[in-house]
């Protein structure tokens, strides 16, 4: 039931209020001063608060700044004098959903408490999801205890707290693209946009449009204006990941926006400015890529001034246990099923790996896994056959073969017959998977 609080000196209006509104279901406090209401505010937390103008111990129109302090959730509708516009017009200034005339709107009343108390509803859900999206981006969801890794999130912490270009290194799937949410989340921009392009997933031409944006008629098929990913992230983020995939012209433009915050727009005369912390990340060895004339020295020591190398799970083999038990614990409530006990020889066998695609493909396998398991003890049966050859089993190819083939097919019926979605799961391309299937007769 939304929750509504009347700040008013007058008794009978204010009861009078409190029954026409209650009669429509809403919950009502009265509050006859300004400081009774600031009290309440935090004890009862109402979704909209009716607030007179001149109250025994303030102005209502001066309140609604602190009311919004202390409850920015909160929508107040302030009570004016009949014809004093102003006081409602500087209420809206201050903050207020609206304003009406005392005595002579009451018709107006229901209606507005009704959007009023609908837009107090939309914000709380919206900070509750800002909330949740920021826990899920933070430090702590950063899994690992390895020292090696412990040390990069001491770093990013550390960081985080300023508004540095950070470059983060390291191999493909070592979270590069988990540590630059959390030092987006835990830095001072936190509230603003984190925006995330993949340099390697496009062109040249298109890159450049959707890093700068474009007027529309700028080039065939710019039918309409478009903002840019700069543009998208101003006052926030922009996470720049496979910046050493980044065509070397577009380095030099890149780093004029970095040195001046300032760019054109594809087909604009203009500059635009922007604000930004830019968060770049790579696998490649950029030092190696300059001597080859593929990366720009002067962007490299930009984007560097702050550089945290993410360690390669082959280096922190002590860390593929907890892993294996986390994904375990997410995939199994993903899919509403019940795992109990995990082998040690699975996790022996996931620790015997060579991780080339380091945590991402452990959490490929253990999703994979999860949909082999049939009851609550997951056993190193469920991986994929190469992990059991690992495991000191008599080579025996013909039986290899029909693990195999069911381990394919269960994986399909997972899939609901997707054969690209099951290619994805099991790792493997999706001509390789039709290659396979037909081998089968399938
Ligand atoms: N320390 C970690 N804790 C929890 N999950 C992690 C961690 N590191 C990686 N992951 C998970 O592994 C997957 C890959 O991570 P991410 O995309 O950040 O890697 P990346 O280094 O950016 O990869 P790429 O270079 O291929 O873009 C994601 O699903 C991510 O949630």
């Amino acid at each position: 039931m939304a929750k509504i609080l009347i700040i008013d000196d007058e008794p009978q209006l204010r009861a009078l209020l409190a029954r026409i509104i209650g009669l429509e279901g809403y919950d009502v406090e009265q509050a006859p001063d300004c400081t009774t209401g600031l009290r309440l505010l935090s004890q009862y937390e109402p979704d909209v608060v009716l607030c007179d103008v001149k109250l025994p111990d303030g102005n209502g129109v001066e309140l609604v700044g602190r009311i919004k302090e202390i409850a920015p959730a909160a929508e107040v509708i302030l009570l004016t004098a009949y014809g004093n516009i102003p006081d409602g017009v500087q209420a809206i200034k201050n903050g207020a959903f609206d304003y009406i005339t005392k005595g002579d709107d009451n018709n107006k009343i229901l209606p507005l408490l009704s959007r009023a108390t609908e837009k107090a509803r939309m914000q709380r859900r919206l900070a509750r999801f800002e909330a949740k999206l920021s826990d899920e981006h933070s430090f702590d969801r950063i899994i690992g205890s390895s020292e090696a890794l412990r040390q990069a999130v001491n770093l990013a912490r550390k960081v985080a707290a300023t508004d540095t270009s950070v470059l983060l290194t390291g191999e493909t799937g070592t979270g590069k693209e988990v540590f630059a949410q959390a030092i987006h989340q835990a830095g001072p921009r936190a509230r603003e946009a984190f925006v995330a392009v993949n340099c390697s997933a496009f062109s040249k031409e298109l890159l450049e449009s959707e890093l700068f944006g474009h007027r529309a008629g700028s080039f065939t098929g710019a039918t309409k204006d478009k903002k840019g990913l700069f543009e998208e992230a101003d006052k926030g983020t922009l996470f720049l990941d496979e910046i050493g995939e980044m065509p070397v012209e577009l380095q030099a433009k890149l780093l004029r926006v970095l040195e001046s915050g300032e760019f054109i727009k594809i087909g604009e005369t203009r500059p635009t400015k922007v604000d930004l912390r830019i968060i770049a990340a790579t696998n490649r060895d950029l030092e190696k890529e300059i001597a080859a004339g593929n990366f720009r020295e002067d962007l490299y020591f930009r984007l560097s001034v702050f550089r945290i190398q993410l360690p390669a799970l082959s280096q922190r083999r002590e860390d593929v246990a907890e892993y294996a038990r986390y994904f375990v614990g997410q995939f199994a409530a993903k899919m509403g099923k019940r795992i109990e006990t995990i082998d040690d020889a699975y996790i022996a066998a996931l620790e015997r790996h060579t991780w080339h695609g380091n945590v991402r493909e452990l959490r490929n396998v253990v999703e994979r896994s999860l949909i082999m398991a049939d009851g609550e003890r997951l056993s190193a049966d469920t991986l994929s056959p190469e992990f059991r050859a690992g495991a000191g089993a008599p080579p025996d190819s013909l039986a290899l073969d029909a693990l195999e083939r069911h381990h394919i097919l269960k994986v399909l019926e997972y899939a609901k017959g997707n054969k690209t979605e099951a290619a994805r799961l099991l790792g493997i391309g999706i001509a390789t998977l039709y290659r396979k299937l037909e081998s089968y007769g399938v």
